[in-house]
C-alpha cells in the first residue's frame, strides 16, 4: 500500500539575509511524505531563489505528476533521478525514497564548520573548540578580508578556515588579499572557494599563493569534469541544488577516487532538510565536516529538531496540504 501527501511551507528569515543580490525575506519549499506498507519517508523540495532555475511551482507540478505514477507502481528512485531539469524535486523525491527503503542511515554528523559573523569577542569564543570555520570573502575590500583571515588564524593556532568567495575577486583583489595572510599562515587555510570569476584565474591565484581552492558553483555547470588538478583541495556538493542521492553519490564517489575532499552543503534547507543533509555527511563524506551552519536562517525548525537547537519547532499540523492520494 502507497499513500503521498504534499505540504507546503513558508517560514520567515530573519532580517537582512540577501543572496545573489536579492533579499530573502521567506523560505519556501515543499515537503513530501510518503507511506509504503508500514515504512513512512520525508524529503524536502526547496528551490533557493537566485541559485535554483525551478520554482516552488514548477516543483510542485513536477512532483505531483512523478507521485501519480509512483503510486501506480513506479520506481520512486529511477523517477527522481529523471528530473535533471529540476535538482531540488530530485533531491526530494530521492532522499524520502532513502528513509523509505531505510537506505539513509540514522547517524548524523552535526559538527558542522561554523559560519563566522559577528562580533569578535563572541566569535572568538564560539570557535574555542572548532577544528574548522567557514569564512564568506569578497562582500568588501580584499585587503580587509585578508586582515580578518589573518588574525583570526593568528588568534586561534588551533584552528583551520574554509572561505568562500563566490567567484568576486578579480585576479587584482585575489592577489591583494594573499598578500595580507603571511605565508606561514596559508597552510591553514584549508581551501577557498571559487576566488576569481573564472576558473582558470582561480587556479592562477592557487598556484601564484599556495593558497588551495575549491570548486562550489562550477560543479553544477555542463561540461565540468571532477578531476585531480593542481592546487585543487575539495568539491562542494549542495544536493538541493544539484541532484538526486544517486547523482550526489556518484560526484562524491568521483572525488575521492581523484583524491579530493566532498564537502556537502547547505542551500538553507529547514531543519527537516538540513538534518538528512547531516546523515548523508556522517554516512558518505565521514572524514570532512559538512558546511551545514545555516540552522539559524531560519526563524523556526519544521517538523524535525537538529539535535539541541534553541529555535521553535512549527509541528506538520500547522501546514498546508496542497496535495495527497
Ligand atoms: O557552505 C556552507 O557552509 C554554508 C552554505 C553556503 O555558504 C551557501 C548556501 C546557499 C547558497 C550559497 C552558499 C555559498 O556557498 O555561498
Ligand atoms: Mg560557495
Amino acid at each position: 500500500m502507497r499513500r503521498a501527501k504534499l505540504y507546503r511551507y513558508s517560514l520567515p528569515m530573519e532580517a537582512g539575509i540577501v543572496l545573489r543580490n536579492q533579499r530573502l525575506k521567506t523560505r519556501d519549499g515543499l515537503l513530501v511524505q510518503l507511506w509504503q506498507d508500514e515504512k513512512c519517508g520525508w524529503g524536502e523540495i526547496a528551490p533557493l531563489p537566485g541559485f535554483s532555475l525551478e520554482s516552488v511551482e514548477q516543483a510542485q507540478q513536477g512532483v505531483q505528476h512523478a507521485l501519480a505514477q509512483w503510486l501506480q507502481g513506479a520506481s520512486l528512485s529511477a523517477l527522481a533521478s529523471a528530473f535533471n531539469a529540476m535538482p531540488s524535486v530530485a533531491f526530494g523525491l530521492s532522499i524520502a525514497d532513502a528513509e523509505l527503503r531505510d537506505a539513509l542511515p540514522q547517524t548524523g554528523n552535526y559538527a558542522c564548520a561554523p559560519l563566522c559573523h559577528g562580533d569578535p569577542d563572541a566569535l572568538y569564543q564560539r570557535l574555542a573548540n572548532q577544528p574548522v570555520a567557514k569564512v564568506k570573502v569578497g562582500l568588501y575590500e580584499a585587503v580587509g578580508d585578508g586582515l580578518n583571515v589573518s588574525m583570526l588564524l593568528e588568534a586561534l593556532p588551533h584552528l583551520r578556515l574554509r572561505l568562500d568567495a563566490n567567484r568576486s575577486w578579480t585576479p587584482a583583489k585575489a592577489e591583494a588579499f594573499a598578500r595580507y595572510v603571511a605565508p606561514a599562515l596559508r597552510s591553514r587555510i584549508a581551501f577557498i572557494e571559487e576566488p576569481c570569476q573564472t576558473r582558470e584565474q582561480s587556479r592562477e591565484f592557487a598556484r601564484a599563493s599556495g593558497i588551495a581552492i575549491a570548486w562550489d558553483e562550477s560543479v553544477r555547470e555542463a561540461g565540468f569534469e571532477i578531476r585531480a588538478e593542481e592546487g585543487l583541495a575539495a568539491i562542494i556538493i549542495k544536493p538541493t541544488l544539484t541532484g538526486s542521492l544517486t547523482r550526489c553519490r556518484e560526484l562524491i564517489a568521483k572525488a575521492h577516487r581523484a583524491g579530493l575532499e566532498a564537502v556537502i552543503s547547505s542551500s538553507i534547507e529547514s531543519s527537516l532538510g538540513l538534518t538528512q543533509l547531516a546523515r548523508m555527511a556522517a554516512w558518505l563524506t565521514p572524514d570532512t565536516q559538512p558546511g551545514l551552519d545555516t540552522l539559524d536562517l531560519i526563524q523556526s525548525q519544521l517538523v524535525r529538531p537538529w539535535p539541541e537547537a534553541a529555535r521553535p519547532l512549527l509541528d506538520v499540523s500547522a501546514l498546508e496540504v496542497v496535495w495527497q492520494r
